[in-house]
């Protein structure tokens, strides 16, 4: 079902997102179709993951212009709308580079705004069956001819994208080949992104999972039970310092004390090559509540905080492999996205 799965899709007046926070009980959509429903629905992650949020910036321009149109606004009002959409969550480079690749088309309206989003939405797919293709290869070419256990952080799957997946992807092509023995799939606190939505889609596709305790994840590596790790993006820096979910670095450490690979899928719309490096990609750090409460229990002492970054940076020095959907990129041998940076699409 997650193979064509739509997490995101125009509907001619509005953007139909699949409910990312009521999975895996629920299979349910919302349609949005003023800014602010839009804007409260990626902060509230029921739309989600680097490249989704990239369709879902250029669709919101369409619907930013819509909604002007409707509302009267003036173009410093509509404006200011798209910029709230560009702006509502601050890691993933993919929504603010989403939401300027449909700008030159505001001036010929929300119907060619969206036109250009649905370029970007296949584009998407295409890509990530590529880095799933080119991800597959580089992992089998370097690993003993069986099938190979699997290690994943958060979802970077179909959910996380316009379809098919990035570290999913990956995953998924490697089944198809019969190369796939178990994944691991890191629960990912506190938002449970691998055991509600990875381990959902997995289930989908008839891959065999395990889901783990993120705090097991080195442990699982260290004991030799995982053979690679494969995981998604949310910023990739000019030197190829990767951000992604919190709890990756931790993964990224103990691969390369275990000595197997690190594998970081993401297509080059996740390459930031403005960013030098790892040190300026800013990481947003979530309400509290996600950390204190559970099911709507407090499970923290009323006079104590939380700290909730949502993100970590790996330094690339410990990304084995930097797949995009135009090749393989080793990045902790020194092949930077800065060095393939004429590959960028
Ligand atoms: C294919 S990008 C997926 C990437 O995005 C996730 O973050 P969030 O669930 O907060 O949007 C996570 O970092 C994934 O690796």
């Amino acid at each position: 079902m997650t193979n064509d799965v739509r997490t995101v899709e125009w509907t001619g007046d509005g953007l139909r997102l699949l409910d990312q926070t009521v999975l895996p009980g629920r299979v349910e959509y919302v349609v949005v179709r003023d800014v602010g429903a839009l804007v409260d629905a990626i902060r509230r992650l029921v739309v989600r993951g680097a490249p989704a949020l990239g369709v879902t910036g250029a669709f919101g321009v369409a619907i930013a212009v819509r909604q002007a149109a409707r509302e009267g606004w003036d173009d410093a009002g509509r404006d200011a709308a798209i910029t709230r959409v560009r702006e509502a969550r601050p890691t993933a480079v993919n929504l603010a580079a989403g939401v300027d690749r449909a700008l030159p088309f505001v001036a010929k309206g929300a119907d060619a705004v969206a036109a250009e989003a649905q370029a970007l939405l296949d584009e998407d797919v295409r890509g990530n069956h590529a880095i799933g293709a080119f991800g597959a290869d580089w992992i089998l070419r370097r690993s003993a001819d069986r099938p190979l256990r699997v290690l994943t952080h958060c979802n970077a799957g179909a959910l996380a994208t316009a379809g098919w997946g990035t570290a999913l992807g990956v995953i998924r092509e490697m089944h198809d080949r019969g190369r796939v023995e178990i994944v691991y799939a890191d629960e990912t606190r506190p938002l449970l992104q691998g055991a509600r939505l990875t381990a959902w889609e997995l289930d989908q596709a008839g891959i065999p999972c395990l889901v783990q305790a993120d705090g097991a994840a080195p442990s699982t590596i260290l004991r030799g039970l995982a053979d690679v790790a494969v995981i998604g993006a949310d910023r990739i820096a000019a030197n190829g310092d990767t951000a992604n979910k919190i709890g990756s670095v931790g993964v990224a450490l103990a691969c390369h004390a275990a000595g197997i690979p690190l594998v970081v899928a993401a297509p080059w719309s996740t390459v930031d090559l403005a960013l030098a490096d790892g040190g300026g990609i800013p990481i947003e750090e979530r309400p509290a509540g996600e950390i204190t409460t559970w099911g709507g229990i407090r499970t923290v002492p009323d006079r104590v905080g939380a700290f909730n970054p949502a993100f970590d940076v790996t330094p690339a020095r410990l990304v084995t492999a930097l797949v995009t959907e135009t090749g393989v990129l080793e990045v902790s041998a020194g092949v930077t996205p800065r060095q393939r940076a004429a590959e960028k699409p």
